[in-house]
């Protein structure tokens, strides 16, 4: 069980150590923890936010587990120096096209959140999001207009292999959790979308059992806070299920709580939370390490099948949220790792 750390910058330095004392607290006798350079610390280090050096770790390791990346400092440099890079690289390079989101409300947080507590309730949500195309990783650019202005482009797309595996993660996935998938696209629109709606349809008949709706963005975002208990499943592009995620993370709470796996064929995965570097709190003891020991949860249960363990963490960070220990994020005043603490002796 060799897990390649990559904490990157800001918080993601602050909540990784929080759920590395979590890991090797469960005292599993293979694991291995090696850590490597990733983002804006990599870049000022070695020159690049994602060296050889990283991704030969990544590569001989069986399960990553992510910080975050992002540095003010670096906004200014060339994109494809900017630590942002590191983080789409791997999941490229990696073949992770596959983020598994999960938002599903604590017991005793269900006032604690942006929505009525009647409403919040109800809120047991995976969102399944495409990660290795669309407009993230299009070709882009800065051109001239034939009027002498300047345009930023960045093209969107997605072919219908790319689209196909996706569905059937969602496919599968809503199988498991209880019928419902809801396929998130802007097809009244876009084409990119006409074509994802089209090959989810086509995949659907492989899988009668499940309840396949279709919902345009603009919409799902609203349904999203209106009754976020209309979806077990939703499979949807990278750049709307981006969006969508972090819209989710305050129905449960907290984008501090919100965990994910980056999956591909196999059983290999990088797990982070998914929020950022959060500058603004950076170094302040201020971050709630949750989402993080939930990834490493989900890294247990998907990589590795320890079901058990992953379960024992889940457990653990639900007593300590009970026995309300809450970080800022939700209204208290725990530290990033006095919530670790509490996560440890709940273990
Ligand atoms: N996967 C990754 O590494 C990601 C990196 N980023 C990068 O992170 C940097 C900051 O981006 P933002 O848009 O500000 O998003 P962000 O997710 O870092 O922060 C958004 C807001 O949520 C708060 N927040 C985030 N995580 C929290 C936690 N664990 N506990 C308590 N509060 C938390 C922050 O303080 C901030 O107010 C940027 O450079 C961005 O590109 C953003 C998202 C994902
Ligand atoms: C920083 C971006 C590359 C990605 C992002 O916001 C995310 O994966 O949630
Ligand atoms: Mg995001």
């Amino acid at each position: 069980m060799k897990i390649a750390v990559l904490a990157g910058d800001g918080i993601g330095q602050e909540v990784t150590a929080e759920a590395v004392r979590v890991l090797k607290a469960l005292e599993l006798p293979s694991l291995e923890l090696v850590d490597a350079d990733v983002g804006g610390i990599a870049y000022k280090r070695h020159g690049h936010p994602l060296p050889p050096e990283t991704l030969g770790t990544v590569r001989a390791s069986d399960a990553i587990l992510f910080g975050a990346v992002g540095d003010p400092d670096c906004d200014a440099l060339e994109r494809h120096l900017r630590p942002e890079q590191a983080i789409l690289g791997l999941r490229k390079e990696l073949g992770l096209f596959a983020n598994l989101r999960p938002a599903t409300v604590f017991k005793g947080l269900e006032d604690l959140t942006s929505l009525r507590p009647d409403v919040a309730r109800s809120i047991d949500l995976l969102i399944v999001r495409e990660l290795n195309g669309d407009v993230y990783f299009g070709e882009k650019g800065m051109r001239t207009t034939p009027g002498g202005l300047r345009e930023g482009y960045d093209i969107m797309s997605y072919n219908e292999d790319e689209v196909r595996r996706i569905a059937h993660v969602g496919f599968r996935a809503a199988k498991a959790k209880g019928g419902r998938l809801c396929s998130v696209d802007k097809a009244n629109v876009l084409e990119t979308s006409q074509l994802w709606r089209d090959i989810v349809i086509e995949v659907a008949a492989e899988y009668p059992e499940v309840a396949l709706s279709h919902m345009y963005v603009d919409n799902a975002a609203m349904q999203l806070v209106k009754d976020p208990g209309q979806f077990d499943v939703i499979v949807t592009g990278n750049l709307f299920g981006d969006i969508l995620s972090d819209q989710a993370s305050m129905c449960v709470g907290s984008i501090g709580l919100l965990a994910s796996a980056s999956l591909g064929e196999g059983s290999f995965g990088l797990y982070e939370p998914i929020h950022g570097s959060a500058p603004d709190i950076a170094g302040q003891d201020k971050a709630n390490p949750m989402a993080t020991i939930l990834s490493a949860a989900m890294m247990l249960r998907h990589s590795f099948g320890e079901e058990a363990q992953a379960a024992r963490i889940e457990a653990a960070v639900a007593k300590a949220l009970a026995n309300g220990v809450k970080g800022g994020d939700l209204g208290g005043n725990a530290g990033t790792r006095e919530i670790g603490d509490a996560v440890l002796d709940n273990l």
